[in-house]
């Protein structure tokens, strides 16, 4: 019999208030292994603030967020990092002037020891880790190029491919679609469905179309809390959706 602990994450009755005011609110969903929610919803509807619960970034009054069982809601942002869970921002944070591989070199994890990161090297094991990253954000051909070269969704996948090198459990995406063209879109989709092989990913989005093609589950955020979920399909029929979302 499967139990609670068997999802990735359980997020359970989570609450946060701003000067009293609820942005989330008796929120409960869960992420399962090799799967793609997404949550979506008005401006201001909390979605955001979900991630800043889970990451650490933002406390919660009430509630617990379990990843992989562990409870997350005690720890630092540092520690849910080790943990396994890796969050990517909207805008890049990438070294525009370094060159791809250095970019994935200087997120590769060196362990703990303070030797370690001192006398750190780039062995067989982590030229190896970056090649794999690379060609799975389609990036093998452009290694040696200054960062700042890129395009616009070229950079996104660098930052992708720079969170996957600490080869997270669960990670999570604000919009990673904002901004691409629509072949960057496509190819995106396809990033992530080679993401969810060995993980979980959770996004925010706007852009309906690129959640219809990647969503296994959709979750319907309005007010801080959930409108509605499920599939797509029956998410974009659901007339409280359209009302307050899909319909403006
Ligand atoms: N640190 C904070 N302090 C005070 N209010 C906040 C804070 N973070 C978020 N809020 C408020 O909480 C509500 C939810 O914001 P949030 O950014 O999570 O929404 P969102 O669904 O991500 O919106 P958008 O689609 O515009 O990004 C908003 O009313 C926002 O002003």
């Amino acid at each position: 019999m499967p139990t609670q602990n068997d999802f990735v994450l359980s997020v359970e009755d989570l609450a946060v208030s701003f000067d009293g005011f609820k942005a989330v609110d008796d929120l409960t969903f869960y992420v399962d292994k090799n799967e793609i929610l997404v949550i979506i919803g008005p401006n201001g509807a909390g979605k955001t603030t979900v991630l800043d619960l889970i990451c650490g970034r933002t406390k919660a009054i009430a509630g617990s967020i379990k990843f992989h069982g562990e409870e997350l809601t005690a720890k630092t942002e540092h520690e849910i990092v080790r943990a396994g869970v890796g969050r990517k921002f909207q805008n890049p944070s990438i070294y525009e002037t370094l060159t791809v591989f250095e970019n994935l070199e200087i997120s590769y994890p060196r362990g703990r020891s303070v030797f370690g990161a001192l006398f750190f090297r780039t062995d067989a094991a982590v030229r190896e880790r970056i090649a794999e990253v690379a060609e799975m954000i389609f990036l093998e051909d452009c290694l040696s190029m200054r960062a700042e070269y890129l395009s616009h969704g070229q950079k996104q996948w660098l930052e992708i491919g720079m969170l996957l090198i600490q080869d997270p459990d669960l990670l999570m995406l604000d919009e990673p679609v904002a901004g691409m063209s629509v072949g960057e879109r496509v190819k995106t989709a396809e990033l992530l469905n080679r993401i969810i092989r060995d993980r979980s990913v959770l996004v925010i989005e706007h852009d309906m179309k690129f959640v219809e093609d990647i969503a296994h589950k959709v979750i319907v955020l309005h007010q801080g809390k959930i409108i509605s979920q499920g599939a797509m399909a029956k998410v974009k029929a659901d007339p409280k959706v359209v009302e307050v979302y899909l319909g403006h």
